[in-house]
């Protein structure tokens, strides 16, 4: 599917009426791994204009790892809070990046920041956020939960049951959850579908445990495809068998 094709029948034949997206830092960063490619912000509106270009509401979690991670910073010697404070910083970054290439494609976007930041974004309110995705804004959640030792996947986990989003999709650098990291395992397989239990029991370390956790208890289906397929976000939305899907049952 050409992401720039307009598909009407889309919005219905999506069981998903509202999202959450979780985009990794260096998602952002393209092949470099570090920093913001405008190409790449660009291609990113594009495939997210197609969801709300036929009704389906979209909140954005943005991760920061393509400019600070705490563990990264504290490995350096620094503080782990106060790096940790800088990888949250960071994700404001990449959310304002975004909403500026999100707005000049004509999607109507607000970032929100767990850290209040007067003057630059608005700081989190729940419901205020509900209601701009009502109006079929995107809303994109930045500085992740606001407190340091989390990781922005839990951010995108708890937000996403926060706004009662239908679906987490998790886009990351492999397009999938493999039976073993499949960046050092050459031989790892995909799971087409997993329970939360099973992802725990394996110790499946596509995301952190208290995010699959989260998930779990509050039922909240998540999705792990690879974004830089084009067409894969219609895609994985639509339900077809794209990444993997983690829920209760597989049955
Ligand atoms: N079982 C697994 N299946 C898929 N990916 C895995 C698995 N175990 C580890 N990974 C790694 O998890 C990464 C995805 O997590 P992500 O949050 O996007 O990256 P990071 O943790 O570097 O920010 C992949 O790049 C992959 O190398
Ligand atoms: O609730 C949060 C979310 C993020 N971070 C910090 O922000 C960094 C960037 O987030 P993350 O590593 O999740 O980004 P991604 O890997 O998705 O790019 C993390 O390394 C943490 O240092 C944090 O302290 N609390």
């Amino acid at each position: 599917m050409n992401p720039t094709d307009k598909d009407p029948a889309m919005a219905e034949r999506s069981k998903y009426k509202r999202i959450l997206l979780k985009l990794s830092g260096e998602a952002l960063a393209g092949d470099e791994g570090f920093g913001i490619r405008p190409e790449v912000l660009d291609r990113m509106a594009l495939e997210i204009g197609q969801l709300v270009g036929v009704g389906i509401q979209v909140g954005l979690v943005v991760g920061g790892g393509n400019l600070f991670r705490g563990a990264a910073l504290q490995a350096a010697g620094l503080d782990r809070v106060a790096g940790d404070h800088m990888g949250m910083l960071a994700t404001v970054m990449n959310g304002l990046a975004l909403r500026d290439a999100l707005e000049r494609s004509n999607i109507s976007t607000h970032v929100m920041s767990a850290i209040p930041m007067s003057g630059v974004v608005e700081h989190y309110d729940h419901r205020r956020a509900v209601r701009y995705l009502n109006s079929g804004d995107v809303v994109i959640f930045s500085a992740g939960t606001g407190n340091p030792f989390f990781t922005t996947d839990s951010a995108a986990c708890l937000r996403a049951i926060e706004i009662e989003a239908n679906l987490m999709l998790k886009a990351t650098k492999v397009d999938g959850v493999y039976t073993d990291d499949p960046v050092k395992n050459p031989d790892a397989t995909r799971y087409e579908r997993l329970t939360y239990d099973e992802v725990l029991a394996r110790q499946l370390g596509v995301m952190d445990l208290t995010a699959i956790c989260l998930a779990r208890d509050h039922g909240l289906p998540v999705r792990v495809f690879d974004m830089n397929e084009t067409g894969s976000l219609a895609r994985a939305v639509l339900g077809t068998n794209e990444g993997t899907l983690i829920e209760q049952s597989v049955d």
